[in-house]
């Protein structure tokens, strides 16, 4: 597959001018923008909600791809489709009911993603993968911006990558979401990456352009 994709994380942007923080990536390029949302118990922060998706969806037309950190996220569903969200991926350790919430994100006409984290295996790819379209690799532990990759997670990259093939699934993208920065990107790339959320390692410079082309460049080396 060659799809590639740099999603900026909005984590790491300033919240307080995010209007020109989303043009800013935006202009260096990007097409895809990714939304975290944390609800104060799946992971320990809080962000945001649909009302910021809706104030993004009126101004960009980029694809939001938003992550749902979120215990039950079935109950809130509606609400970021509602919001105009192109992408919804809702964690597999946060409903008893993970099959269900994919087809209810696919049968609005959505793109559904489900996210695993990094203790999580791939055991449930069987029997999920027919529901979805993109599979969210957490490879640090979801909550906060600015960690340190952890190396177990590349090969489970790999090891998704060698099963969807298997499963008939090759088209299905593989997120890797936390510690991706110049040092990282290539190795989860070659494992059978294709969608690089990358929070710090964008937003914490202040030439956008230069940031995102850096990435670029070490994702071809
Ligand atoms: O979902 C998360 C954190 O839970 C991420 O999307 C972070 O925002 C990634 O930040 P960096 O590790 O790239 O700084």
């Amino acid at each position: 597959m060659n799809v590639t994709k740099i999603a900026p994380s909005i984590l790491s942007a300033d919240f307080g001018c995010l209007e020109k923080e989303v043009a800013s990536v935006v202009d260096a390029g990007c097409d895809w923008i990714h939304i975290d949302v944390m609800d104060g118990h799946f992971v320990p922060n809080i962000t945001m909600g649909p009302l910021v998706v809706s104030a993004l969806r009126r101004r960009f037309r980029c694809t939001l791809d938003v992550h749902l950190m979120i215990e039950k996220p079935e109950s809130m569903i509606p609400s970021f489709v509602e919001a105009g969200a192109d992408v919804i991926t809702i964690h597999q350790e946060a409903t008893h009911h993970p099959h269900r919430a994919l087809q209810m994100i696919r049968s609005s006409g959505l793109r559904a993603g489900l996210a695993i984290n990094p203790g999580t295996g791939l055991d449930s790819l069987p029997y999920l993968v027919g529901e979805m379209d993109l599979l969210l690799i957490m490879t640090v532990n979801p909550g906060f911006g600015g960690q340190t990759l952890i190396p177990a997670t590349v090969s489970k990259v790999a090891s998704a990558r060698r099963q969807l093939v298997e499963l008939g699934r090759g088209d299905v993208l593989i997120e890797v979401d936390g510690g991706i920065n110049e040092q990282t990107i290539r190795e989860v790339y070659e494992a059978g990456a294709n969608v690089f959320v990358a929070g710090s390692a964008v937003f914490d410079h202040s030439d956008r352009t230069d940031a995102v082309a850096r990435l670029t460049k070490a994702l071809a080396m």
